[in-house]
């Protein structure tokens, strides 16, 4: 599959404050990958690196497979939102995008009526820009990512601020973009919920760090069970659990908690090892958890990164 986005060891610092850490990261073509971290996790300044707004401070970012000077024509295959748009609010929707269309050189002039369909604004492209709502100026925004044809979308935090209906629209947009049009979608939110049931794949940031990077199967698996153990002595566990189960993944939280997400059918197991090793087990249950508890574990709380 071909490989639409790589980064390689990407890093981005202001002053003296890193803010992208050594960052390897690859889409690839078909994706729709969710990029979830909190307010000021790093989001924007990836993607804004991606967009060619932002230099790297060391590190290097491949488009399409090219890079150096060729990646400023392979970014032409992109559609970037990571700024709000500066539309004109007293134009209409078809002359914000006309006038958009001729600035990039967009030769064909039906293109502005082809995009104002695909975002299902055709019937409303004659009224003002500041009349639109929040979710129609959102998808105006697409639509003009749209313009050139792009074979991919890099969109930040389109969702932000928009009611149910709001949200439903872009979604049912996206999907219907990446699965008839084969384009591959990289969008960022900070609230996993909204995209959970657009992304095929997610990939957590956390101060500027992947914490996680996991399919949409494994992510509903992970998300829907759990072990959690209060201990005396978390130190001990973690050596204990590491030790036993290479592949463990755990966090460790506050007052000695510790929440294991894999290996919940060997909870007996694990019950044994810690006792038969002297940690006292405090508490011992499985959790169900939704997703939002889920993101907020990985990017909010103590995460091993
Ligand atoms: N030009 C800049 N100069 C200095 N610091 C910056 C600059 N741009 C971003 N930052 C800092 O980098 C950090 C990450 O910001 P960024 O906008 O990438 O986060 P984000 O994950 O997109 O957050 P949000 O969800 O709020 O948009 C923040 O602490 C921000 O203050």
């Amino acid at each position: 599959m071909e490989t639409i986005i790589q980064t390689y060891q990407l890093t981005k610092t202001f002053k003296n404050a890193t803010i992208i850490k050594p960052l390897n990261f690859s889409l690839r073509k078909g994706e729709i990958c969710a990029l979830i971290g909190q307010n000021g996790s790093g989001k924007s300044t990836l993607f804004k690196m991606l967009a060619g707004q932002l230099h790297p401070t060391t590190g290097d970012i491949h488009l399409f497979g090219k890079t150096g000077r060729d990646v400023e024509q392979a970014r032409r295959r992109m559609g970037f939102l990571v700024e709000t748009p500066v539309f004109f609010p007293d134009f209409t929707a078809s002359q914000n995008l006309e006038y958009f269309r001729i600035q990039r050189g967009v030769v064909e002039k039906k293109r502005v009526d082809e995009v104002l369909k695909i975002v299902n604004l055709a019937k409303e492209k004659k009224k003002r820009f500041k009349d639109y709502s929040m979710g129609m100026k959102q998808r105006l925004g697409i639509a003009l990512c749209l313009l050139s044809s792009p074979d991919c979308l890099v969109l930040d935090e389109p969702i932000n601020g928009l009611d149910a209906e709001g949200i439903r629209e872009i979604r049912n947009l996206l999907i219907k973009l990446n699965q008839e049009k084969q384009i591959t979608i990289f969008i960022s939110s900070h609230i996993l919920t909204e995209l959970h049931l657009l992304a095929t794949r997610f990939v957590f940031i956390k101060n500027g760090v992947i914490v996680e990077d996991v399919s949409k199967e494994k992510l509903l698996e992970k998300s829907r069970k759990q072990l959690q153990l209060t201990v005396d002595d978390p130190a001990k566990t973690v050596q204990l659990l590491e030790r036993a189960y290479a592949d463990i993944e755990f966090i460790v939280l506050p007052n000695q908690v510790i929440i294991i997400h894999n290996y919940v059918e060997s909870s007996g197991d694990i019950n044994r090892l810690l006792l038969d090793n002297g940690v006292s087990v405090r508490e011992f249950r499985i959790e169900a958890r939704n997703l939002e508890e889920y993101f907020l574990e990985l990017v909010g709380g103590n995460g091993h990164d």
